[in-house]
């Protein structure tokens, strides 16, 4: 699961041997190492946004699964926007322009997004396949043309977008990456295990803030309706054990809408839509000290 090598102090990941099967990884761990218990883990409470910023914090505004419902959301003051994919209902360019319009609207120093499985059009693998398969799944994004979406991260003129990439904003570093396992076949889907940790590993050490779609094993991944864990296990043990942010932000699964700490880590499922996709849940501000502020 975690190895360190001799010669550096380089923790390397391996596929976990419950990685197939969240649920039973997370009783697994739970039963014999208490991963998931109190002390270290328990949930937070949200910053309240009437609450002054303390000196030397720089104020992030977390939100992610937006699914093209961005009218009548309640913006909170911050500093830096962090939106961590399902903008989109299809990843369609005339979604991606009203985003980004959307975005331009709001007053934020920075704004930093990922794509989620919906942007579609963002995963050139499954653009390339969707032709190949099921032609009729999704037939408005099938009648595009290759010119319509091969720049369409081009639209997004009002954002930092990454993926497998970082960006240091006022000194934190920044990582986002926009992989999940897979469900259903959308964009960015992966197999769980090794294909999702080759993602994993490509995240340098270092890093202060984790913007990925989905969650890690056991801090708000549970999905009621099939009452089944459905976090990565692979990125549960890379944020613990090798790159350890100090904010891993990601939405994915809506049912689990708020933060956790495993008494390092803060983890915030930031998803505003419901698993009713209404945009409801209002967006998740979080402080972290500025680096190298004391
Ligand atoms: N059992 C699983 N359910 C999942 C998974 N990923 C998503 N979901 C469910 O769908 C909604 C909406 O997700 P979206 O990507 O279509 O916006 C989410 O809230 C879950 O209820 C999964 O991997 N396994
Ligand atoms: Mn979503
Ligand atoms: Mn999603």
């Amino acid at each position: 699961m975690a190895r360190r090598g001799s010669s550096h102090s380089k923790v390397t990941i391996t596929v976990d041997e419950y990685s197939s099967n969240p649920t039973q990884a997370f009783t697994h761990y739970n039963i014999n190492q208490s991963r998931f218990q109190p002390p270290h883990v328990h949930m937070v409470e949200p910053i309240p946004y009437d609450a002054p910023k303390p000196a030397g914090h720089t104020r992030f505004v977390c939100v992610s699964d937006t699914h093209s419902r961005t009218d009548g959301i309640q913006m909170p003051y911050g500093d830096v926007l962090l939106h961590t994919g399902d903008f989109t209902e299809l990843g369609l360019p005339s979604e991606v322009k009203k985003f980004n319009d959307w975005l331009g609207s709001l007053p934020y120093e920075y704004k930093v997004v990922i794509a989620g499985n919906h942007e579609l059009t963002f995963d050139k693998d499954f653009m390339a396949d969707l032709v190949k398969q099921d032609y009729y799944r999704f037939p408005s994004v099938s009648k595009l043309r290759p010119e319509d979406f091969d720049n369409v991260q081009s639209l997004l003129t009002n954002c930092i977008y990454l993926q497998d990439s970082e960006v240091t904003i006022k000194g934190f570093r920044i990582y986002g990456a926009p992989w999940t396992p897979w469900f259903n076949g959308w964009g960015f889907n992966l197999p769980r295990g090794q294909s999702l940790l080759d993602k994993w590993n490509q995240i340098p050490e270092d890093i202060d803030i984790l913007m990925t779609h989905g969650p890690p094993l056991g801090f708000r991944d549970w999905v009621p309706k099939e009452l089944q864990r459905v976090g990565c296990v692979e990125l549960l043990n890379t944020v613990q054990r090798r790159v350890r942010p100090k904010l891993h932000v990601y939405g994915g699964i809506h049912e689990g809408y708020g933060l956790m700490t495993d008494g390092y880590t803060t983890f915030i499922n930031s998803s505003t839509c419901t698993v009713s996709f209404q945009p409801t849940n209002p967006p998740i501000v979080f402080d972290l000290p500025n680096p190298g502020s004391s």
